[in-house]
């Protein structure tokens, strides 16, 4: 019979239980014993939850403490040799995550085209693999006691590899496959004797350009897999399968799940290509997205699966793991009726999966309700009259200039006579600390415990005593301090049109660190200035050059939900005017340097190379409408943080920033090589300060990485910073690690001096 199905759950917590479990262990203010209570009790919750939604096949060891890549590092036994020495397994896993003084963390970076950042794993040539298995068993056998039988999730192989970096030369992750697949054969094993018929194995990487090793890859580990014990249901999703089709639907297992949300014109190849009596998973739910599902549309693809393969071997599910979905809709008090009634979160999306597998079942009459409710809400969505505003589709259709008035070189001669910065310029990205303090007052704000004028005051006491440290560091170029932002993201959309924002749709973006992405849901525009207030207000308070803070329209249509109903670049044209109008605004107030933020350019690269040309046209060309207005004089600044660049180099050249600050200390500079090769002809600031790390780097680890960057890098393009925003460090740290920073950066002045 036709079953519902989830591929994972959100890990936080609907009130972010996890993040102040974590948080308070890491400070030492609870232990091990209650930071495992919190996390079990979690894992319960949303156990029932799926059940009650209607889920006949719910996931186990979806959940992380912190990421599900370091978890899969550890279940194979891929600790890097540097953590090998801390003997208790806690400490060690958050060691990895988080750095120590003595050693420092593995990289992160972004989870193929999401929001979501995993701790890469590191291997070595002659690396040895051991099975720690303890905890999908452990949670499977949770499970269990509490009347489940769970289907585990597992990381495949070949993605795991994939997504690893070789710390020796002259190997490749791939060649260590044999050496792996004995230990997830024995996983799988030990899995099934506990009960597991099924288990999910992601291998998201079919969604990917495959080297034909990589395809090797696939037919040897399920050619072994497929024997080792549980059904396996193959989990695809983010993109379509494409010429990964055949292969995917030939690998010797017992299910392939497809994401029919983001690639809905894959499934006539699927169907086609898949063996009879094999289990098709269909995603037909978004994962990625807020907005309800259309269950009259969906029903249409599931029933087209349904004739062709029949009810045994269907199962309906949501396009990915709800990772990346806000918890529970009903949550949200604030958000008026008629926005509400076109979302869907986790919760709602399981019970939309429970609808169409009950309709599937036993007839749409089953799932009346539902499928009414579904229709009436995707109609009234349809001709609502705050979706689309005539005057701003009329202003994005005129054309307007992309290219700045002058070339970089011309632009850099009027820049130098107007700053007159010294060699190896210093700034920070843009936050400074958000204390527990900022926080609280911001949430007495928003509570109404604390009115506007005492909000602003506490505000403008912050900012200035940010200017004051700044200014007794030595920095050159300041910057407010960003301390009236929650965060870089809802902060603009807070004030721009178009733009809801919910009260609790937390997601997680790495370790214990959340967003709530606002929802764009009609057409944007900027009703009146976002930050002039703040930037003109610290630069009076300052006799040194002040950078204004944006962030740039790509980063804020990739970390939105965004409207489905018009094509994203449209989308994103509105919020670049919106944008260019706020630096308008801001050189108009006086503020010379004006930095607009892209860290989610590179994330937001489709997954395959083929469609990077489209998206980087319209992407660059966005942020350069956000920016081209301005003087020749005036100093456009971007930044960017885990991002490879590699490939994208051109792209990055056409944004023509006259300065860019880019994340590179956790790869050792390796990211800037990029730009070397490149021969990129602005100026750049490589960070040398990880501030995702709670280390602080001496003089000596800064100026090595600088001169590092000296190598290839003409000195009068190099600025120093650190490698992103500091909001998520203490201000003792700041201070000591921002000290060195310019004492590095003084000590290369004085050695080009002699
Ligand atoms: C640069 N990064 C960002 C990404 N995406 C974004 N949308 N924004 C980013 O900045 N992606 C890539 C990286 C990821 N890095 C980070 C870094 C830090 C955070 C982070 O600190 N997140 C905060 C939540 C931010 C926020 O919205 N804060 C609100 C609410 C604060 C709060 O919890 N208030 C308390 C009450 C106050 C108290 O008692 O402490 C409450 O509501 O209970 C605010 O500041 O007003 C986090 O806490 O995780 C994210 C991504
Ligand atoms: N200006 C932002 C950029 C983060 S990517 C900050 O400093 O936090
Ligand atoms: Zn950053």
């Amino acid at each position: 019979m036709t079953r519902s199905a989830n591929l994972g759950f959100s890990r936080i917590g609907l009130n972010r239980e996890l993040k102040k479990a974590l948080e308070s262990y890491w400070k030492g203010e609870s232990d091990t014993a209650a930071l495992h209570a919190t996390a079990a009790g979690l894992r319960a919750r949303h156990w029932s939850l799926q059940r009650e939604a209607g889920i006949a096949v719910i996931p186990s060891n979806d959940f992380s403490l912190y990421d599900h890549v370091l978890d899969t590092s550890v279940l194979v036994g891929a600790i890097p040799p540097r953590f090998a020495g801390i003997a208790d397994p806690d400490a060690r896993y958050f060691a990895m995550a988080r750095g120590t003084d003595a050693a420092p963390a593995m990289e992160m970076t972004k989870w193929f085209d999401t929001n979501y950042h995993f701790i890469v794993p590191e291997l070595h040539r002659d690396q040895a693999f051991a099975l720690n298995a303890g905890k999908p068993l452990n949670h499977f056998r949770e499970a269990q006691a509490l009347g489940l039988v769970t289907r585990p999730v597992i990381l495949g192989p070949v993605t795991f590899l994939s997504l690893a970096k070789a710390k020796d030369d002259g190997f490749e992750p791939l060649d260590l496959l044999d050496a792996l697949l004995p230990v997830y054969a024995e996983l799988l094993a030990q899995l099934k004797a506990e009960g597991a018929d099924w288990v999910q194995i992601d291998e998201p990487v079919l969604v990917l350009d495959l080297s034909s090793r990589q395809q090797a890859a696939l037919e040897k580990a399920y050619a072994v897999l497929g024997k080792a014990g549980p059904d396996i249901l193959l989990t695809t999703y983010f993109g379509d399968l494409r010429d990964n089709t055949e292969l995917a639907a030939r690998l010797p297992v017992a299910g392939l799940h497809i994401d029919l949300v983001r690639a809905p014109g894959q499934l006539d190849a699927v169907l086609a290509a898949l063996p009879a009596g094999k289990t098709l998973s269909v995603g037909v739910v978004d994962g990625r997205n807020i907005w309800r599902t259309d269950l009259d549309a969906a029903f249409g693809l599931v029933s087209r699966v349904w004739d062709h393969i029949g009810p045994d071997c269907l199962e309906i599910a949501p396009s990915c793991s709800l990772l990346h979905s806000p918890v529970d809709l009903d949550a949200e008090t604030a958000l008026d009726a008629e926005l509400k009634s076109w979302l869907a979160f986790a919760r709602q999306k399981l019970e939309e999966v429970a609808a169409l597998t009950t309709a599937q079942q036993r007839g749409r009459g089953a799932a009346r309700t539902a499928f009414e409710a579904s229709a009436a809400a995707i109609a009234a969505h349809k001709a609502s009259a705050r979706i689309h505003r005539p005057e701003v589709k009329a202003r994005a259709a005129q054309a307007i200039a992309l290219d700045r008035n002058s070339s970089f070189a011309s632009r850099r001669e009027k820049q130098r006579a107007r700053f007159n910065l010294p060699d190896y310029p210093t700034t920070t990205i843009g936050s400074f600390p958000q204390t527990k303090e900022v926080r609280q007052a911001r949430a007495a704000f928003k509570k109404g415990q604390l009115d506007r004028a005492g909000y602003d005051a506490f505000l403008e006491q912050q900012t200035e005593r940010a200017i004051r440290i700044q200014e007794e560091l030595g920095l050159d170029v300041l910057v407010h301090g960003e301390f009236e932002r929650n965060d870089m993201v809802e902060y603009f959309g807070e004030q721009l049109d178009g733009f809801a924002f919910t009260r609790n749709g937390w997601v997680q973006s790495y370790g214990s660190r959340c967003v709530k992405p606002p929802v764009i849901y009609g057409d944007v525009s900027r009703p009146a200035p976002m930050t002039v207030r703040w930037s003109a207000f610290a630069a009076s308070l300052t006799d040194r050059h002040m950078k204004g803070m944006l962030t740039g329209p790509v980063t804020i249509l990739q970390w939105s939900f965004v409207r489905v109903d018009q094509p994203r670049a449209e989308t994103c044209r509105q919020i670049g005017l919106a944008i260019r109008q706020e630096v308008l605004d801001l050189e108009q107030a006086g503020i010379g340097i004006i930095q607009i933020d892209e860290p989610a350019l590179r994330e937001g690269l489709p997954l395959r190379r083929s469609d990077w040309d489209a998206y980087l046209r319209w992407a660059v060309d966005c942020f350069r409408l956000s920016a081209s207005g301005v003087a020749d004089d005036t100093q456009i600044h971007t930044h960017m943080c885990y991002a490879e660049f590699n490939d994208i180099m051109p792209a990055i050249a056409a944004m023509d920033a006259d300065v860019i600050s880019i994340e590179t200390s956790r790869s050792d500079m390796e990211l800037l090589e990029a730009f070397r090769d490149f021969n990129y002809p602005n100026e750049i600031g490589p960070g040398v300060w990880d501030i995702h790390a709670p280390r602080v780097p001496d003089q000596a680890d800064m100026l090595a990485l600088l001169r590092k960057a000296g190598r290839g890098i003409a000195p009068d393009q190099l600025w120093v910073n650190p490698d992103c925003g500091l909001k998520t460090r203490g201000w003792p740290e700041v201070n000591a690690a921002l000290q060195n920073l310019v004492a590095a950066a003084k000590a290369l002045r004085s050695a080009a001096a002699r």
